[in-house]
Formats: structure tokens, sequence, C-alpha cells
């Protein structure tokens, strides 16, 4: 697993549009990586299983996408103290981009910085789809 250099690095706040974000407890350089978005790495028929069983507020945190020509997701659900689980969307300005890490020919999902990030800034990156709360709120 991928672990933020210099913890703690983040600090948590609550939004009062989006709930809970993360935030930089220091300065972060434009291309460092910056969190791991963790849980439970499950196929698509593992997938669909959950989400028959997941309330909507626990299918919120599956993130899907495609990898070496298969479809996979990653299931951070559980309340397991991790950081990359908290981080917003944000189409507009995100300041970090998700990538796809090959580690034991498994896919991980990392953020790293598309910026300079300053202390105290919120971590966000583009969840790449269209989310009701884009029109919600400028
Ligand atoms: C992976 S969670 C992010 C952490 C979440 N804010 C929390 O409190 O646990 C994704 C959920 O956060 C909320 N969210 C993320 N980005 C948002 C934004 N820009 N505006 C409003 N809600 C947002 C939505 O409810 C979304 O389903």
């Amino acid at each position: 697993m991928f672990e933020p250099i210099g913890f703690p690095v983040f600090f948590m706040f609550l939004l009062y549009f989006a709930g809970r974000g993360l935030f930089a407890k220091g300065s972060i350089c434009k291309g460092d990586f910056v969190v791991e978005y963790r849980g439970d790495i499950i196929s698509d028929a593992e997938l669909q299983r959950r989400r028959k069983r997941y309330h909507t507020s626990s299918a919120a945190f599956m993130f899907e996408f495609k990898w070496r020509g298969k479809s996979w997701c990653i299931d951070a659900s559980r309340e397991d103290g991790s950081f990359g689980r908290i981080v917003n969307d944000d189409h507009r300005h995100p300041n970090c981009k998700i990538k796809k890490i090959d580690m034991n020919g498994k896919p991980h999902l990392c953020l790293f910085a598309l910026n300079d990030i300053k202390e105290g800034e919120e971590i966000t990156y583009d969840y790449g789809e269209d989310y009701p709360w884009r029109t919600q709120h400028i």
C-alpha cells in the first residue's frame, strides 16, 4: 500500500455542501504522490453483488474503473480511517489526478498533485462523470 510521506499530512473538515473533506496540513509539490484511494479491490461480479446489499451512502464509496480491458472497483465503503476515501470532487479546478498504479498485478488508485498545493487547501480530483452536486452549488 502507498503511504503519504511525512505523516500527518492531512486534516478533515466538515463542508456544508459536501460532508467531510480532506485538507493539506503542509505544502505539497506538483507531481507529488498525495494519497491512495484505499479499499477492497473487487471484480465487476462482486460489485454487482455488493450493490444489491448496500445503502446509497455506502455505494458513494464504490470507485469503478477500467484497467487492462477489465472492469474493476475499489470498494472504500468501510470507515477504516484511510484518507483517500474522504477526497471530494472538483471538476473545474481539481488539484490532484488519479493514476492507476500496478502493484503485484493489482490496480491501485493513487492521487498525484496536478500543481503546488498550499497548506490548508482542500485536496480534490475530478470524479470524471456528471454528478448532481455539480449543478447544485457554485
Ligand atoms: C467518496 S465520498 C467523499 C467524502 C464525503 N464528502 C464524506 O463525507 O465521506 C463521495 C461523496 O462525497 C460527496 N461529495 C463529493 N464531492 C462533492 C462536491 N463537490 N459537492 C458536494 N458533495 C460532494 C457526495 O455525497 C459523494 O457521494
